[in-house]
């Protein structure tokens, strides 16, 4: 049975993350001010916005990584995420895809898919312990995903630039997670490596609620459903890529202040 079928994974409802006037500060300086944001179970959401908007900055606080100074991060309408550490925001069930890389590159695909999927179990003995066929049903399963299936004994260190990634995203979904956070998934890939990301990002999308961080916008142009615009630590705009490209106020701060430099 696919094992999405056995959790309450999409509930349309609860969002899965609710923010509320969240602020975060790094001596003094507010990166996050004031934001506000609220994602469903089952959605693919894309942040974007100029450097320095917040960005990664919001992931970090999703993840656990950075604390809020203030305001509240709720999961699933009552889990309080700043009052978890990094490691136990993972074990709820919030994956977070960095950009550098994190895989083994002596080990095997498979073998760097197996280690993740038994340190989510968090015990060291597990590292020694067999493989269930349940275990490698769910292997065979996502490494057919990430389109790996046919290097499953490669060598990671062999692989592509994008492969890589891919591995890693596949560390990520072999642990489970219900929400996905990636940041910038398809920097640095050929076209076709980013054209298989983007595939890649809308079959996670059916079993997973996904949110990327994406700089890349034809990328975005291409395969977002929602947007949302992030501006000075806070959400400048929200909506469809259509509705993000036709409004003035995101133009503005994309391009430099237009109408600063007409007046
Ligand atoms: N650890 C930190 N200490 C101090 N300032 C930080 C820290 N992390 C981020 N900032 C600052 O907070 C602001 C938001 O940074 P953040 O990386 O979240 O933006 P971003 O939208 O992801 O930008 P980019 O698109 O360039 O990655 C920036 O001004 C950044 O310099």
């Amino acid at each position: 049975m696919p094992y999405n079928e056995t959790s309450p994974r999409i509930n349309a409802r609860t969002p899965i993350i609710r923010v509320e006037e969240l602020e975060v500060s790094f001596d003094g300086f507010k990166a996050i001010r004031g934001l506000n944001f609220s994602l469903e179970a089952g959605e693919l959401r894309f942040l974007i916005g100029p450097n320095g908007a917040g960005k990664t900055t919001l992931l970090d606080v999703l993840c656990g990584k950075v604390k809020p100074s203030k305001g509240k991060v709720l999961f699933k309408g009552q889990t309080d995420l700043s009052k978890y550490q990094e490691h136990q925001i993972a074990q709820l069930g919030i994956g977070r895809k960095f950009q550098a890389p994190s895989i083994f590159g002596t080990l095997t695909v498979e073998e760097n898919m197996l280690l993740s999927m038994r340190q989510k179990r968090g015990l060291l003995s597990t590292l020694l312990a067999k493989t269930t066929k349940e275990q490698r049903s769910r292997l065979q399963q996502d490494l057919e995903m990430i389109g790996l299936a046919g290097k499953a004994k490669d060598k990671a260190g062999s692989l592509s630039h994008g492969e890589k990634q891919w591995l890693e995203i596949g560390m990520l979904l072999i642990q489970e997670p219900e929400l996905l956070l990636l940041d910038e998934p398809a920097a640095g890939m050929t076209d076709s490596e980013t054209e298989k990301t983007g595939e890649l990002l809308h079959r996670i999308n059916s079993r997973q609620t996904v949110v990327v961080v994406e700089h890349d916008m034809e990328f975005v142009r291409r395969f977002a459903k929602t947007v949302t615009v992030m501006h000075e630590g806070t959400v400048l705009r929200e909506g469809s890529m259509q509705d993000i490209q036709e409004d003035d106020k995101v133009a503005e701060v994309y391009l430099g202040k237009r109408g600063e430099r007409h007046d």
